[in-house]
């Protein structure tokens, strides 16, 4: 059950800023040869920024006074050569960073993507898949600017902030002290700031999740919404969590914008203080114009990477929340994992035993699905499940696949632990049909194929004759390369069922499960399928799980299913002698 919805803002672990921003900028030392060619170039494109007020202040103080016109010449030659100089260097500078910036994203994303892959069933039971979808597109997209915006400005930056700094101090320390006076006071500004804008714009990018959760929903259920004419409730739903969504982005900017104005106002006053004390205390005489006029731009030098630093820290603080969202899910711990050591599971026989077995979903842990379930099946025993709605016949099956751990007993496999066995030497060695039929947007091929990636065409035309299905593709234009969109639309819910079954077919399973896997298919064409089932699943396991009692009236043994355990379990025959549970589900579908 989904504990997570639209409505409810996402919980995060609190994780000091700090950890997060090292761990961040950590992915760059995948890149340190690049980085230190892009440090050298910015030596290079810095050092020549900083001559020119040199430059400037030689031209008056020495040239023009000394009325030397050639060397004047000479200097302005010099200057462009070095202007293009730099040029150069900041575009290929630029150019090596934004590879490595967009590189190091390409990193995050995949071992986002990774991992959430290798999250179990209780993850995505627990958060709408809206959610994880602004984690991976949104969360990193924000990522993207403040990663490249670091290697592109922070560096540079905080370089030419202290080397302008340096030089003020070597050229007249009391004129550079009058300039950074108003530095602490910037320092606590921002400080101050940040602490409250980072808790909005966490709460700023819960509701973005909301909404994308909520329009991902709406979407997915647009026919429901449709047919029940229920259009102005989910636009007012809409409505209420857009406004959510704006009023925490007006919060967390009205306190974001304060930061253009502080740095903005103790630049003004680092200049007012420059020239009050140069002038007023220290005296223009004894300081000389060519310096003055070199000070005052050294102070738009120092001032305006300043300025770019406090943005770039709006923006860190802006998008840490982003890092926080994404390294949030990476620290999530897959709930079933491999254990240290798992083998292989050999192929398989197909025998089946559940020893007493418990069961609880993780979001109700006492609430019991199953208690005390006992059982062994012998390998190649077709076990159909029955019971009322919730008794828990689909929890048994995923627990036999291990898409969720059983919270006491053992399950065994041909007399293997299923713990102690590779997730992946179990999957794949089962067929799992359930009421979910999802296709995948692609050819109807390749839809068969996703089965078994190494099928042959041979394979996947005999799985779909065995299914039935073979007749109808071959109705369609294009055959097996007719292109489906996503979750089969264009094809009816019947063909839809048939083409997921093709698919289980064809990866030749140990034990097969149907959940439901019939439902939608017509009695004739449910007759032809299950030939077919029958004749490439003779001698294999499996478990059928139908309401429909024709569907399973030839299984071995029928287990019927309440109270989170076997009630009953026989043949069709013996079940009905009993003139129990079974006999009563019988008489009220065919009396
Ligand atoms: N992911 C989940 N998280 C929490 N509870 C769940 C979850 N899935 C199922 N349940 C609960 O477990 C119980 C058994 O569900 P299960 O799907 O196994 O029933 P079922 O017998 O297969 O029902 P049906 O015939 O309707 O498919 C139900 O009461 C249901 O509410």
């Amino acid at each position: 059950m989904a504990v997570n919805s639209s409505r409810i803002d996402e919980e995060q672990k609190a994780v000091l800023k700090k950890d997060t921003m090292l761990r961040m900028f950590k992915y760059l030392l995948d890149y340190k040869k690049q980085i230190t060619i892009v440090l050298f170039i910015m030596a290079g494109t810095i050092a020549i920024s900083m001559m020119a007020p040199l430059i400037m202040e030689y031209a008056i103080n020495v040239c023009v006074a000394q009325k030397d016109m050639k060397g004047l010449l000479r200097l302005g030659g010099g200057a462009l050569i070095l202007f293009l100089l730099f040029l150069a260097g900041t575009k290929i500078r630029m150019r090596l960073m934004a590879e490595v910036s967009n590189k190091v994203l390409l990193t995050i994303r995949e071992e986002l993507y990774q991992h959430i892959q290798t999250l179990g069933f209780g993850f995505f039971d627990s958060r709408p898949t809206g959610k994880i979808l602004a984690r991976i597109i949104g969360d990193v997209n924000s990522l993207k600017d403040v990663l490249s915006d670091s290697v592109t400005q922070l560096i540079p930056d905080l370089l030419t902030v202290i080397c302008v700094a340096v030089i003020m101090l070597i050229k007249n320390y009391r004129l550079a002290m009058a300039a950074l006076l108003t530095l602490p006071i910037l320092a606590i500004g921002l400080f101050l700031i940040q602490t409250t804008v980072h808790r909005r714009w966490q709460i700023y990018r819960k509701k973005t999740s909301n909404l994308n959760a909520y329009v991902h929903e709406d979407l997915s259920g647009i026919r429901i919404i449709q047919s029940y004419a229920a259009e102005k409730e989910t636009k007012n739903v809409f409505h209420d969590l857009v406004n959510q969504h704006y009023k925490s982005f007006m919060d967390a900017v009205l306190v974001a914008d304060a930061f253009g104005p502080l740095v903005e106002i103790t630049w003004g006053l680092g200049g007012f203080l420059l020239y009050f004390i140069g002038i007023k205390i220290i005296g223009v005489e004894q300081v000389g114009i060519g310096t003055f006029l070199a000070f005052s731009t050294y102070i738009a030098m120092f001032w305006s990477p300043i300025r770019n630093l406090a943005n770039f820290y709006n923006k860190l603080t802006t998008n840490i929340t982003a890092a926080e969202r994404i390294f949030d899910i990476i620290d999530t711990e897959a709930e079933i994992v491999d254990q240290e050591g798992a083998k292989e599971l050999p192929e398989l026989n197909g025998e089946v035993e559940f020893k007493n077995v418990s069961f609880a979903y993780s979001d109700e842990p006492d609430r019991l699905i199953l208690s005390d379930v006992n059982f062994l099946i012998k390998p190649g025993e077709t076990i159909a499940l029955v019971g009322p709605t919730g008794a828990g016949k689909t929890t048994i099956v995923n627990l036999i696949s291990r898409f969720y751990e059983a919270t006491e007993g053992r399950i065994l496999i041909d007399g293997h632990e299923i713990k102690d066995v590779t997730l992946n030497s179990l999957r794949s060695q089962m067929g799992i049909m359930t009421q979910d039929n999802f296709l995948f947007s692609g050819t109807i091929r390749d839809n068969i194929r996703y089965g078994r990636l190494d099928a042959a065409e041979e394979e996947i035309i005999e799985a779909a004759k065995a299914v039935s299905a073979h007749e109808f593709i071959m109705k369609l234009d294009e055959g097996y390369d007719t292109v489906i969109s996503e979750r089969g639309a264009g094809l009816s819910i019947g063909q839809r069922q048939l083409l997921a079954f093709a698919r289980t077919m064809v990866s030749k399973p140990g034990i097969l499960i149907l959940d439901e896997a019939t439902s939608s298919i017509d009695t004739h064409t449910e007759l032809l399928v299950q030939k077919g089932i029958d004749a490439l699943l003779k001698g294999r396991t499996s478990f059928i799980i139908a309401h429909r009692l024709s569907t399973i009236r030839k299984a071995d043994r029928i287990f019927v299913i309440d109270q989170g355990n076997i009630m009953e379990a026989g043949s069709h025959e013996e079940l009905l002698a009993l003139k129990g549970a079974y006999y009563n589900l019988y008489q009220s579908q065919f009396a």
